[in-house]
């Protein structure tokens, strides 16, 4: 998904689009007489799934900033085509969509703690399937800042080896060893968003790098990462251990096990994302029906309470 704004004669788009060039012409609907807008694309979907396409989403601001002026006219996909031609028709603001909604609040609030955090690395921790590499990327995206997954970069530093080959052949110890050479190297970086493996808690060790930054911890209720991890196959999950007939009640009793073990771990984060939380501030919305974006905001709303809170410490010490 991405939104972009377009000042007269000039489309930016989100870092998930590859444009090579593009052109744009206003018309008006011949039937509708609504206001079009015809945005062409020489680019590519970054994503690749055309499918994708459906969730696009333009807002076209009238003025410099998307989210200063209520009053912005904003205009949202008729038809996609895989030639890159897409039809706007105008919408007006109370019409815009759940997604165009939190999208803005996402970018509100992540102008608004940028200052904050002055480059500061923000560590993602919490179980396999919580949502660190999906929520990861929405905020190093928002907040301009590098993703990186620190399972990949363990894979890489074993030359390619998959986290599952890597714990076939060097076992758990030589895998949790790669991952604190990883995190140790990340912590003298800035400006990074990072999505640690769900057992990087567990050494103490680890902690030491983290903590350069913030930790935020994604809780999610164990029944909900069951299903998501089911759903996307256990094989690349080696700590899950063979699929089974019943792969969810399998998924379940291994994920209760390893949170038995790590809750207080992850209860050292600074920041914690909880989803039932959320869930219930939201009417007792469905925790699997909480968007990765839903969830960002979240972070990101935590992250400043927790900033502003050690200011206040700081300002009272002094
Ligand atoms: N808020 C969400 N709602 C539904 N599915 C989600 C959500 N966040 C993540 N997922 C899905 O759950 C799976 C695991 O997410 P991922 O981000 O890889 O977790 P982690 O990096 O913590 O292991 C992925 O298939 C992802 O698409
Ligand atoms: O919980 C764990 O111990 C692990 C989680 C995995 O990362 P994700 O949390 O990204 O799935 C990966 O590091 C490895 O399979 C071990």
């Amino acid at each position: 998904m991405a939104v972009f704004s377009m000042e007269l004669g000039r489309i930016e788009l989100g870092s998930s689009w590859k444009v090579q060039s593009h052109t744009y012409c206003p018309l008006q609907d011949a039937r509708s007489r609504k206001k079009m807008l015809s945005v062409k694309f020489a680019g590519q979907w970054k994503g690749g799934e055309l499918q994708r396409c459906n969730n696009l989403q333009v807002v076209i601001p009238e003025k410099r900033s998307v989210l200063n002026d209520a009053r912005l006219p904003s205009f949202k996909p008729l038809s996609c085509t895989s030639n890159g031609r897409y039809a706007l028709s105008e919408v007006k603001k109370d019409e815009l969509s759940t997604w165009d909604h939190e999208t803005l609040i996402l970018k509100k609030k992540a102008e608004e703690i940028i200052p904050h955090l002055k480059g500061k690395c923000i560590y993602l921790v919490g179980m396999m399937g919580s949502g660190k590499t999906t929520v990861g990327k929405i905020l190093s995206e928002v907040l301009g800042y590098y993703f990186f997954d620190s399972d990949q970069l363990v894979e890489e530093a074993s030359g390619g080896a998959s986290v599952a080959q890597i714990f076939k052949e060097r076992n758990e110890q030589g895998f949790r060893d790669s991952e604190s050479e990883v995190l140790k190297q990340l912590s003298t970086m800035y400006r990074l968003v990072i999505a640690t493996g769900g057992g990087a808690v567990v050494r103490p060790q680890n902690w030491n790098y983290m903590r350069q930054g913030i930790t935020v911890w994604l809780d999610v209720p164990l029944e909900a990462l069951a299903a998501r991890v089911v759903a996307v196959g256990t094989e690349s999950r080696p700590l899950l251990g063979q699929a089974s007939d019943d792969c969810y009640s399998q998924a379940l009793t291994r994920l209760t096990k390893l949170y038995e073990d790590r809750a207080e771990a992850y209860k050292s984060s600074d920041v914690k994302v909880s989803l039932r939380d959320i869930a219930v501030e939201l009417g007792n919305k469905d925790v699997a029906r909480l968007s990765p974006t839903v969830i960002a905001i979240e972070a990101l709303m935590e992250m400043s309470k927790i900033m502003t809170y050690r200011k206040l410490m700081n300002a009272a010490r002094s």
